[in-house]
């Protein structure tokens, strides 16, 4: 069946059928707004938007992948500020010619990643148009203050909870055809499966988020547009220098290796300019023992007098990364 074949209200109970309700709803879907408990002073809001073409093909990924990296994408900002995420609406633009069986199971998979947060769906919004679109909002709170980009200081451990550039490697062995797009099997995919499930669907450790809050860490931010721009981010926002040292990034380099020598290309480009991976990127006080699964990367150091916030590799400053609009994506 298409979606020219139902009506509104027809595909909207298809999708409430497969959707988390979510602990501090109060009303769902189905009222003009959802109702949603907040206990705490204040809440946490966010919004992502996904396109067809830009963030994904429905060629290389299932409708459950794409569903699943609409969700991560959000709770990962929410979980960055040391959160938990209490509802997410989803607003989806449609084509008429799209199978349903296929939404169905992007909207449960986007509800499977929701529930295992412990967040509701609680509403969202139908349209159509020539492009899929995936646009989300996310709310939730956070025990305790918000963990900020802006709050690292010189003397901070630098550290990263996730993986890196495993979302670059994978959407490079797919845009090159190293790996056959209609392939999802892990096994098939062999040693580029990390890479090219990582693209498709990211993992971003939400657990980390809080946990990170818990331990005291003083700035933090999900890395998205990949460490160096990200990072170049925080440290503007905080007025510091990310010192970056790069034999802390040996696992990752490593872990991309085969992929790397498929492509002909150097791992550590995707570990420093690769984004949408989703790690979490903390400063911590430097007395901190550093919580699991955060590991060291490097150190905040002060800007010298006359220099710029920004973010160095062994001493060397680095600037690029994902931009929608610029040229340079590294
Ligand atoms: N159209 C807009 N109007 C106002 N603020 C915006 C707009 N677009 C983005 N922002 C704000 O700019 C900041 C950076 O936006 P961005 O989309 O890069 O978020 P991010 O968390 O860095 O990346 P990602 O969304 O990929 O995780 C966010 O605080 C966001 O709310
Ligand atoms: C088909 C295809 N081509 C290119 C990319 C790369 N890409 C798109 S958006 C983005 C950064 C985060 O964007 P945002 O800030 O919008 O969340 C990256 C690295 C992709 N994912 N899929
Ligand atoms: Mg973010």
């Amino acid at each position: 069946m298409k979606v020219r074949d139902c009506d509104e209200g027809d595909l909207i109970a298809r999708f409430v059928n497969v959707l988390p309700q979510g602990e501090r709803t109060i009303v769902g879907s189905g009222d003009d707004c959802a109702l949603i408990s907040c206990p705490e002073p204040s809440f946490l809001v966010t919004t992502d938007t996904l396109v067809g073409e830009s963030h994904f093909l429905k060629a290389w990924s299932t409708g459950a992948e794409i569903g699943a990296r609409a969700a991560a994408q959000n709770l990962a900002d929410i979980a960055a500020m040391g959160g938990r995420t209490s509802a997410l609406v989803v607003s989806l633009v449609l084509r008429g010619d799209y199978d349903v069986d296929w939404l169905v199971d992007m909207v449960q998979a986007f509800g499977q990643r929701a529930r295992e947060a412990g967040a509701g769906v609680v509403g969202g919004d139908l349209t159509g148009g020539e492009e899929l679109i995936i646009s989300v909002t996310a709310h939730g709170w956070v025990d305790g203050p918000p963990v900020l980009r802006s709050g690292a200081r010189p003397g901070d451990i630098v550290a990263i909870a996730g993986t890196l550039g495993r979302s670059g490697a994978g959407l490079e062995l797919l845009s090159r055809r190293i790996v056959d797009p209609s392939v999802h099997d892990d096994i098939l995919l062999g040693d580029f499966a990390e890479a090219v499930r990582i693209y498709r669907a990211p993992e971003p450790p939400l657990e980390a988020g809080p946990i990170a809050a818990r331990h005291n860490a003083h700035a933090m931010m999900d890395v998205s547009d990949g460490l160096v721009r990200d990072g170049g981010r925080m440290a503007r926002a905080s007025e510091v220098m990310l010192e970056i040292d790069s034999s802390l990034l040996a696992d990752d380099v490593e872990a991309l290796d085969a992929a790397a020598q498929a492509c002909g290309h150097h791992a550590m480009e995707w570990v420093l300019f690769g984004g949408e991976d989703h790690p979490m990127l903390a400063t911590f006080p430097p007395q901190v023992v550093l919580p699991s699964p955060f590991r060291a990367i490097g150190v905040i150091g002060a800007v010298s007098p006359g220099d710029q916030p920004g973010i160095r590799l062994d001493g060397q400053r680095l600037s690029g990364g994902f931009d929608h609009f610029r040229q340079d994506n590294s």
